[in-house]
């Protein structure tokens, strides 16, 4: 019989728990009410946004106290594009807001949003080395996400799909084989279209879920957010419930054995 615990089973990072697998992030709502009540709905623990809106905009200083003791802050390198820039922001991020966490990005390519891997690599060790807990945002390459581990990455955090895309998880195999080999948490981050497809990662494996557009973009953001709450859990729960295997043909539900002529 499945122990209750083991359905609220906390995700730990660094040695932070947090009870909800759901992170996200904070652009692009119609306005700050509906950020804060979407992220009210999502129960969500983690919430990201980029430092330089922070730093550079006014109208976004409050963020982080509007954020307050609802959520872990999690400021993100948005933006940059080499290691050196990156590191820079996080550095940045760390004297202003007093965090040592930073979601590192090194976009590659502006219209794609890739990451540069070569420059995350690069980064990631430089910022553990500098005592940062560090979550790379990668791409859904296994060997990529294992280098980034054995630099010290806190998490690995591959991509589903391009950011804002909302084409779901583009290669689920290679997710799934990412959260069989990881010796740390995998938060699946971008991509993400709607609630079917986070339960997919969730089921695929992954520790959490990582996004923004699909409910800062929504219809109606806080119904979003509720649902991406929901989605994350059945994920959680089917993955730890385990999954029926997959066959060719038809497998009676009801057993055989018994009825009239057989
Ligand atoms: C907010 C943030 O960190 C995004 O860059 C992240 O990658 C989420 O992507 P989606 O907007 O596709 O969910």
């Amino acid at each position: 019989m499945t122990d209750p615990k083991t359905l609220s089973d906390p995700l730990v990072i660094a040695g932070r728990s947090f009870r909800s697998r759901l992170f996200l992030g904070t652009a692009g709502y119609p306005n700050r009410q509906v950020m804060l009540d979407a992220l009210t709905a999502s129960g969500t623990e983690m919430v990201t946004a980029a430092i330089r809106r922070i730093s550079l905009a006014g109208e976004e200083e409050s963020l982080v106290e509007l954020i307050g003791e609802r959520a872990h802050f999690l400021p993100n390198t948005a933006g940059c594009q080499t290691a050196r820039d990156a590191v820079l922001t996080a550095e940045l991020a760390r004297e202003a807001l007093g965090t040592s966490w930073i979601k590192l990005e090194v976009i590659g390519d502006r219209e794609l949003l890739y990451p540069d891997v070569e420059e995350l690599v690069r980064a990631t060790g430089e910022l553990v080395a500098a005592g940062f807990t560090v979550l790379p945002y990668c791409n859904d390459d296994p060997i990529v996400c294992r280098k980034l581990a054995d630099l010290g990455a806190a998490a690995v955090m591959p991509l589903g799909a391009p950011i804002g895309s909302g084409l779901g998880i583009c290669n689920p195999h290679m997710i799934e084989t990412i959260c069989n080999r990881s010796p740390v948490p995998v938060v699946l981050d971008a991509g993400i279209g709607t609630a079917s497809e986070a339960a997919l990662a969730m089921e695929l494996g992954c520790a959490a879920v990582l996004l923004n557009t699909a409910v800062s973009k929504a219809n109606d953001p806080v119904r979003m957010a509720a649902a991406m709450r929901a989605g994350v859990e059945a994920g959680r729960l089917a993955r730890l419930a385990g999954r029926i295997p997959r066959r060719r043909h038809a497998e009676p539900s009801s057993p055989q054995l018994g009825l009239v002529g057989t």
